[in-house]
């Protein structure tokens, strides 16, 4: 169907004689936002690094907007129109919030290639100073990255993401770490993120997703238990059996 913007048909992986994921078949809608469940283990970083090309599935296929992308080079990913963010903060602590923005727009941003230094600089700094308004830190600019608050460091990454212009946000546990207050702040940043373009995130706590979601998908012992809407996700005993006794 067109409007499919990402699937996993059959997706398996093997760690030597383990088996972290079995016969995942997914398909992800554009504009929805959608959430990977499942307990400590389920596989959901193993199914997120393959969905966001950093792994190579040992079986089955990835297909974006019905092309297969299996097993190409992470930047193949980004040129398409997929970006990531990771569990672990990835940001360059030494330079500002500011320019470590910028510098991922520089580095994504073709069209720059066509503009004079000086003008590309311009615009890559402007890109930077909305991008950090949009995602709250709009008054940090300056700081170093090293300096900002976990929660901040977060965001700022989310703002790098952002700089390519992705149809596709990928987020791997983007509350993880951080305080009830900063997990505040992300979730309406995603759901505000998600009313412009595809967002999938991987997230272990599954109260924390259950109200924002359209559609959540969950993973348990590396296979497909369940898929639906919150309420047949909250409906089914399936997944209140494995979340059991788990800090849901
Ligand atoms: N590189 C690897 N080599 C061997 N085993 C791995 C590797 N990566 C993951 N695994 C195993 O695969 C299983 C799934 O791991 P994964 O990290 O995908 O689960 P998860 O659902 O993200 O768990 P958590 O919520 O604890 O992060 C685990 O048993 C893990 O030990």
């Amino acid at each position: 169907m067109s409007d499919l913007i990402l699937e996993a048909r059959q997706v398996g992986m093997r760690f030597g004689r383990f088996q972290a994921l079995n016969d995942v078949s997914v398909s992800f809608r554009a504009g929805e936002l959608c959430a990977i469940i499942g307990p400590n283990g389920a596989g959901k970083s193993t199914f997120f690094n393959i969905l966001s090309g950093s792994l190579a599935p040992s079986a089955g296929q990835v297909l974006f907007r019905g092309q297969d992308v299996t097993g190409l080079a992470p930047h193949a990913y980004a040129r398409m129109g997929i970006a990531k963010s990771f569990q672990i903060t990835n940001v360059f602590k030494q330079l500002s919030a500011h320019e470590n923005v910028r510098v991922a727009a520089q580095m994504r941003e073709r069209r720059f290639d066509f503009l004079s230094p000086r003008s590309a600089l311009r615009e890559a700094d402007e890109a930077a100073a909305a991008l950090l308004q949009r995602v709250g830190l709009g008054g940090h600019g300056r700081r170093p990255a090293g300096d900002l608050a976990h929660g901040q460091q977060r965001a700022l990454e989310v703002a790098m993401a952002l700089a390519a212009q992705p149809q596709l946000l990928l987020m791997d546990e983007p509350t993880a770490g951080m305080s009830p207050e900063e997990t505040t702040v992300m979730m309406d940043l995603i759901q505000r993120l998600a009313a412009e373009r595809t967002v999938i995130l991987v997230e272990h706590k599954m109260k924390l997703v259950m109200g924002i979601c359209s559609r959540l998908v969950v993973l348990h012992h590396g296979e497909l238990l369940a898929e639906g809407t919150p309420e047949d996700i909250r409906a089914n005993t399936e997944v209140r059996r494995v979340y059991l006794g788990q800090s849901a």
